[in-house]
């Protein structure tokens, strides 16, 4: 399970858990403006945006889990098993592989009103990158500084939905998700009130009593409101170390521990990395699960008028500062 949020200080964080029990040996990725980006189905684009993400790159392709454009455009790829749909090829719109998607949209637009207005023209075709590669059962959250959307290819077709609360987690379907929080409204940040009855007297014995009913486990449904709640009430700093910690904080809220979710036989699911990119400044922040110093990558530290990719494999394992 994952999941992907976004918030805003002074400048806009955009990132995400990835929690699985094995990795793809994924790298932060830069992908340079000259890049040529090929598809399988539609136009190349010889120049495009530059991008920063988590990727693996395979036979000299970035398959991307998450990124961000150098115009702070950003997206997500998130597990939607069971759910997602991919179409046969269609003669009357852009055929766009799943795994194509991400530097498709990045590599073009800037806001999200311009992406709502090409999903009305992209279909998105079943061909598998590869055998090692096949398609992935994804759906995905879309935001730039102020809008985010959730784009689902379901049986039905492609469903683009508004995500005003800038959260996605995986199954059900989005327009479930949201719903769902209706059942959530009475939660607060503050001490609850006696609403139950005149006749009984209550105490608040304890602090965080207002949201007592918050989810706490690791379902997608019951993170998708943990994080919805930690994210919407988020207060913090506008400087970089208290945004980028208020960020992993608001992640940290839905991680996954060793031991909690076993993927049977015998696996256990984990965050593998939690990533914060200031879709602003091009700066990309991870944490692994075993790693809890911040790492960055810069973009714009990089040739972005190169045509190779910069890749930076993950520090795993503590970085521990010694003070003695
Ligand atoms: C598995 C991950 C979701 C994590 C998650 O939710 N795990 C719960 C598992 S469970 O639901 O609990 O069982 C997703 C998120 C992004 C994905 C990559 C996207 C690029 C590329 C697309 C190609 O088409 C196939 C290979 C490819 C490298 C993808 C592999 C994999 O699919 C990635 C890592």
């Amino acid at each position: 399970m994952c999941t992907g949020a976004n918030y805003t200080t002074s400048d806009h964080y955009f990132g995400r858990n990835l929690d699985l029990e094995f990795s793809y040996n994924e790298a932060v990725t830069v992908t340079p403006r000259n890049f040529p980006f090929r598809f399988r189905r539609a136009e190349p684009l010889p120049t495009h945006h530059a991008i920063i993400g988590m990727a693996t790159i395979s036979d000299g392709y970035p398959l991307y889990y998450d990124a961000t454009n150098e115009k702070g455009l950003s997206m997500a790829g998130l597990n939607f098993p069971g759910n997602a749909d991919y179409k046969p090829e269609a003669s009357d719109k852009t055929n766009i592989t799943p795994f194509e998607f991400i530097p498709w949209i990045l590599g073009q637009f800037e806001t999200v009103d311009e992406v709502k207005a090409e999903l009305e023209r992209i279909n998105l075709v079943d061909i598998s990158f590869s055998d090692a590669f096949p398609l992935s059962p994804l759906h995905w959250i879309i935001s730039d500084r102020t809008t985010s959307i959730t784009v689902e290819s379901v049986a039905e077709g492609l469903k683009v939905y508004d995500n005003p609360i800038g959260v996605l987690t995986n199954n059900p379907t989005f327009d479930i998700q949201a719903f769902t929080l209706n059942n959530f409204m009475h939660l607060s940040t503050n001490p609850p009130q006696n609403n139950f009855s005149d006749a009984l007297e209550f105490d608040v014995y304890s602090r965080g009593m207002g949201a007592i009913g918050l989810p706490g486990d690791l379902s997608s449904a019951s993170r998708f409101v943990k994080a919805a709640f930690t994210k919407m009430n988020s207060v913090s700093g506008d400087s970089e170390s208290e945004s980028i910690s208020q960020f992993f904080q608001i992640l940290g809220s839905v991680a996954q521990q060793r031991g909690c979710v076993e993927v049977p036989p015998g696996k256990f699911e984990i965050t593998i990395y939690s990533s914060c990119c200031n879709t602003d400044k091009g700066i990309y922040y991870y944490t692994t699960y075993e790693n809890s110093q911040v790492t960055a990558v810069d973009m714009h530290k990089e040739d972005l008028d190169g045509s190779v990719l910069a890749d930076y494999p993950l520090i795993k394992g503590q970085q521990i500062h010694w003070q003695n």
